[in-house]
């Protein structure tokens, strides 16, 4: 089954309302027919997302959040649920983010919670998983990644209209330049693939799109999207103009 390519801008904690904007503005008539073929996504932060999809809107273009707290309202001081997500346009969610669960103690059973209940509120999840330079050379990567990928898994019911994405971010390679080879990402997206048909089945793990990302430019895209398994890109530093990012969607055509 072919799968549909993605390329997910993830502008982290970068841009005022006045900068996404302009973004926007340049971004969208730029990737208008490439959207007719892949998914573009622009993963904002919360404080300007409702205008990106706003601006969005019209367009194919995905606009989503780079996190959310999974009950729909209360006593949460400082969090965004999924319907307030929903209600500002939203129509993603990047969950798991090496740098969320670092900086911010995820841990593997929160990114599951959140997981099911982005595809509950009708959500599109990005589920991150990734290992650390020390795991990888330990021989541990794939421990690591199966466990995060296992964890999400188990918490899901029927996957195979695939209702989530899932991106390999290898941490060593986030923002360091240290891009993993097109063997590696094929090698762990192969696994993460394998995983899921173990699971799921094989008709869910044909459905579920696997992304790479890490230090991912439009010099080093396309050996890595000719890689059987991988389906596009989560991208953050190259994302951030939209020169280089309008090349990344091009490349994922
Ligand atoms: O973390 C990333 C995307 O979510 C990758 O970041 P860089 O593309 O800056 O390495």
């Amino acid at each position: 089954m072919a799968r549909r390519p993605m390329m997910a801008a993830n502008w982290k904690m970068n841009k005022l309302v006045r900068e996404a904007e302009e973004y926007m503005a340049r971004l969208l008539p730029r990737v208008e027919d490439s959207a007719e073929e892949v998914d573009v996504g622009v993963f904002a932060p919360f404080t300007c997302l409702k205008e990106v999809a706003r601006m969005a809107e019209t367009s194919r273009v995905i606009a989503g959040a780079q996190n959310f707290y999974p009950e729909d309202s209360g006593a949460y001081t400082g969090e965004v649920s999924a319907p307030m997500l929903k209600d500002v346009g939203a129509e993603a969610v990047i969950v798991g983010h090496s740098e969320r669960r670092e900086l911010f103690c995820e841990t593997d059973g929160l990114v599951a919670r959140k997981t099911a209940r982005a595809i509950d509120s009708g959500l599109l999840p990005v589920v991150c998983v990734g290992e650390t330079k020390e795991e990888r050379d330990a021989g541990e990567m794939w421990d690591k990644v199966s466990g995060q990928v296992r964890e999400v898994l188990e918490r899901l019911g029927d996957i195979s209209g695939g209702e989530l994405v899932f991106a390999y971010e290898p941490i060593w390679a986030i923002g360091t330049g240290d891009v993993a080879s097109p063997e590696d990402a094929q090698d762990a997206i192969g696994r993460i693939r394998e995983l899921i048909a173990g699971i799921k089945g094989r008709e869910a793990a044909d459905a579920v799109r696997i992304l790479y990302g890490g230090s991912i430019k439009p010099d080093n895209i396309e050996d890595i999207m000719a890689q059987p398994d991988v389906d596009g890109g989560l991208v953050g530093g190259a994302s951030l103009e939209v020169d280089s990012f309008v090349a990344l969607v091009e490349a994922a055509r």
